[in-house]
Parts: structure tokens; sequence; C-alpha cells
């Protein structure tokens, strides 16, 4: 047997390595590979608050799935350092609002990550900010986050694309990137309908800026749920959204409607539209606006128009809530008044900003002068939505922060539990 066995000693060696290869290779296949849950090679973020980033991360992720890609696309709410560290390219769409601010579903990371390094040296990655020139911080957070990734040590793509009122040519160059990728084609979500003005009526006869509700029809009636936007297209290409009033079960669209001075969209629908003709629409998710998490009491406070996007969830919720809702006149102002008196709630409180006798008070005044019972309401898991201009959600967040506290703002902003609808 011995004499059968060699004795060259280069020949046992080159013979162990080969049994050690073989046997490192059959324990690196074996052994268990922790992948991040929900990771994938090309992760696509989005921070938006009325739902235009979102629908375009949504549809670069179907493209990206269409091409064959590994592609995850998931909110900023849920972007972890894990997450970021198992891409291989990240690509951000994210919008600014209030004044070069970070959507709320993107404040989280803004005060957690943003603010830390991480190593994201190997990572490709591209921003699509979206914005609007007429602010002045025009796309300031898109513009921080490519800041940020580049710090890190991450390799851009392309410079920080930034678009101006959804601008085609911004949005085209986000295409071409994906296609460079190795993106395929995906159909849009949800594509304009000609839906019909069945009535309008002004709502302030007497007022100073001129409302209208609107009514509109269309030979097919989606499904839509309280929170969610009907979004027009103007001649122009102008794009405006609008807070849906009504529910699918009363059979049409209903819109309450400020005219705005050279305003494309309110122009069209307040005085170039007549009863009958068609304007193009589409119904839009609208999630951060969707019901809040939890089963806890909720608080509703609006102004003006703002009523509409509230009036969904009043009508769609079995709990009745508790309505804050200002106007400027009880008379000249009062038709949505009269209609936030006819919804089902479990308490109403009226703000008229400019009253006869001079004594105005607006929703938020309101809110602090019954701050103790706004926190009973609340307890430790109510819920916050709050429709209207940008001045009173401002308004308004400032007087909750100072009757809650920031813990319980951010603590419902992270859960869900505190939503809005500004413009
Ligand atoms: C209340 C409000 C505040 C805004 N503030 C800014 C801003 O400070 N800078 C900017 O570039 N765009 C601003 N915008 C424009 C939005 O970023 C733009 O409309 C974007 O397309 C919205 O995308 P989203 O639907 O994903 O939130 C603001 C829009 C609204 C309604």
């Amino acid at each position: 047997m011995t004499e059968l066995m060699t004795q060259d000693t280069e020949r046992w060696l080159w013979a162990w390595g080969a049994m050690a290869f073989f046997v490192l290779t059959c324990l690196w296949s074996l052994w268990p590979r922790t992948k991040i849950a929900g990771s994938a090679d090309y992760l696509v973020l989005f921070a938006s608050q009325t739902g235009q980033a979102e629908e375009i991360a949504r549809h670069s992720h179907a493209q990206l799935v269409a091409g064959g890609r590994d592609a995850v696309v998931v909110s900023l709410r849920d972007a972890g350092a894990d997450r970021l560290s198992a891409a291989k390219v990240i690509l951000v769409v994210a919008s600014t609002t209030g004044d070069g601010d970070a959507p709320d579903e993107g404040v989280g990371f803004e005060r957690g990550l943003l603010c830390k390094t991480l190593d994201l040296a190997n990572r490709r990655f591209a921003v699509l900010a979206l914005g609007d020139r007429k602010y002045d911080r025009f796309c300031a957070f898109g513009r921080r986050i490519f800041d940020w990734l580049e710090a890190n040590k991450a390799h851009a793509l392309v410079p920080c694309i930034e678009v101006d009122d959804l601008d085609a040519v911004a949005l085209k160059q986000w295409d071409d990137l994906l296609h460079g990728l190795g993106a395929g084609d995906a159909a849009d979500e949800a594509v304009f309908a000609p839906w019909r003005l069945a009535s309008r009526g002004r709502l302030n006869p007497q007022g100073e800026q001129p409302l209208y509700r609107l009514r509109l029809t269309a030979d097919v009636l989606p499904n839509w749920q309280a929170g969610d936007l009907a979004e027009i297209l103007t001649a122009d290409g102008h794009r405006r959204d609008y807070s849906l009033a009504s529910l699918p079960d009363e059979g049409h669209v209903e819109l309450y409607v400020r005219s705005v001075e050279g305003g494309p969209g309110s122009t069209l629908l307040t005085q170039t539209l007549t009863v009958g003709d068609t304007v193009p629409l589409r119904i839009k998710a609208h999630r951060n606006f969707h019901a809040p998490e939890g089963d806890g009491p909720v608080l509703m406070v609006a102004a003006g128009s703002g009523l509409a996007g509230l009036r969904a969830h009043i009508r769609q919720t079995k709990t009745p809530g508790w309505l804050v809702y200002g106007e400027r006149h009880p008379v000249r102002d009062g038709a949505l008044c009269t209609e936030a008196k006819s919804l089902p709630l479990k308490r109403l409180d009226l703000a008229y900003s400019q009253p006869d006798d001079g004594d105005g008070q607006y929703v938020q005044d309101l809110l602090a002068a019954h701050g103790a019972e706004v926190r009973d309401w609340l307890g430790g898991n109510g819920a916050l939505l709050v429709c209207g201009g940008l001045a009173m959600g401002q308004g308004v967040d400032a007087a909750l922060r100072a009757i809650l506290g920031d813990a319980w703002i951010e603590a419902a902003l992270a859960a869900g539990r505190y939503r809005r609808d500004l413009y």
C-alpha cells in the first residue's frame, strides 16, 4: 500500500491545496447570507407631499423591473442606513415643500441619516428634485440629499436634475437616465380622461375671493378614497391638483375651487369651462393624506376650501371626530360653514377671522384657547388631519406643538397619525 502513495511533497501540497479550496467553496456557498429585507441592486426612494414624486418613483421602479433589473421602491420614511448600503444604485425622487422643507415623510430622514456620515463608496446615485421656481428655495430638499450622497462618497451618475413645475425637458432627462440603466417601458398609473362639468355654483356671492363648488362626472367612475386628489390638465400643459370633497358613492367628483388671479387651473375651472364642457382629469392616490393609522380619536382642522379634503374623510369614517373649521365671515363666507354643520361630527368649532364685531379668530387661536381639551381628546394615540393653505398649516402646527409638545408631534408624524394636505 505504502508503495502506491507518492513521496513527492510538491504533489502532496497541490492535493491539500485543492482539497482546502474545495472545502472552503462548499462552506462559502452554505454560509447563511443575510440580505437586508426589501433590499435590491436598484433602490428607488421617494419623498412626496402631494404624490407627484411618489408617482414618478413608482413608475421609475416599474420601468426598471420591466427592464429585468432587481429594484425596490420605498418611501424615505423607511430608508435606513442598511437599505442604502445594500444597494448598488440609489435613485431618489424628492419634492420640496413649505419653505425649502422636506415633505413630511422625509423629515425623519433629514433629522436622522442626513446628519450622519455613511460610507457609500462604490454606490452610484441620481436625484430627481421636484420643485417650483415660484419658491425662493427651489428644489432645496432634493439638493440637500444630492449633496449628502456626494459627501458620503457615492458617485453621481448625473448632476442633480431639478424639475420646475413638472417641466417635461427635465423629466425626459430622468427617463433617459433610467433607460441608460437598462429600464424598460411601463404603463402610466392613471391616465387623463374627459370629465364633464355637471354644475358650478359660487359659494360666497358676497365674499372677496370667489369660491366655487364644482361637480364633474365621467362615463366610467373610478374608485378612490378620502384624501385622494383630482388632477386636471390645462390646454397649455399645466397640471393642477384639487382635494376631492366627495366619495365615489356620490356618483361625481366634487371640488371646492377658489379663483386665483392668473392661476391656470382655477381660471379654467371657474371661468373658461361652462356646464357640459369636458376637462382632462384623473384621480390620483394621495397616500400621505389617507385615513390616519390606528383607531384613536381624530381631530381635524381646516380653513376655507380645505374643507374639501376633510369632508371626504368625515363621510368615510365610522367614528365621528372633532372638526375645527375657519372662514372669514359668518354670512359672506357662510356656505361652507353650513356644509360643515351638516356633516356627522362629534364636535364642531367655527372660527371667523373677519366677523362684523372685529374680534377675529383663526383656527390656531381656537386650538390654543382649547388646549387642555385638545390634549384630552387626542390622548396618547389620537390623530390629526389638517387641510388648507400653507400659512394656516404652519400656524396650526405651531399651536399644536405648543399644546402637545414636539415629541408627541414627531411621533405622530412618524406613525402616520398626523397627516396634512397643504397648498
Ligand atoms: C405648500 C407648498 C410649498 C412648496 N414649497 C416649495 C419650495 O420651497 N421650493 C420648491 O422648489 N418647490 C416648492 N413647492 C413645489 C413642489 O415641490 C412641487 O409642486 C412638486 O412638484 C410637488 O411634488 P409632490 O407632489 O411629490 O410633493 C411647494 C408646493 C407646495 C404645495
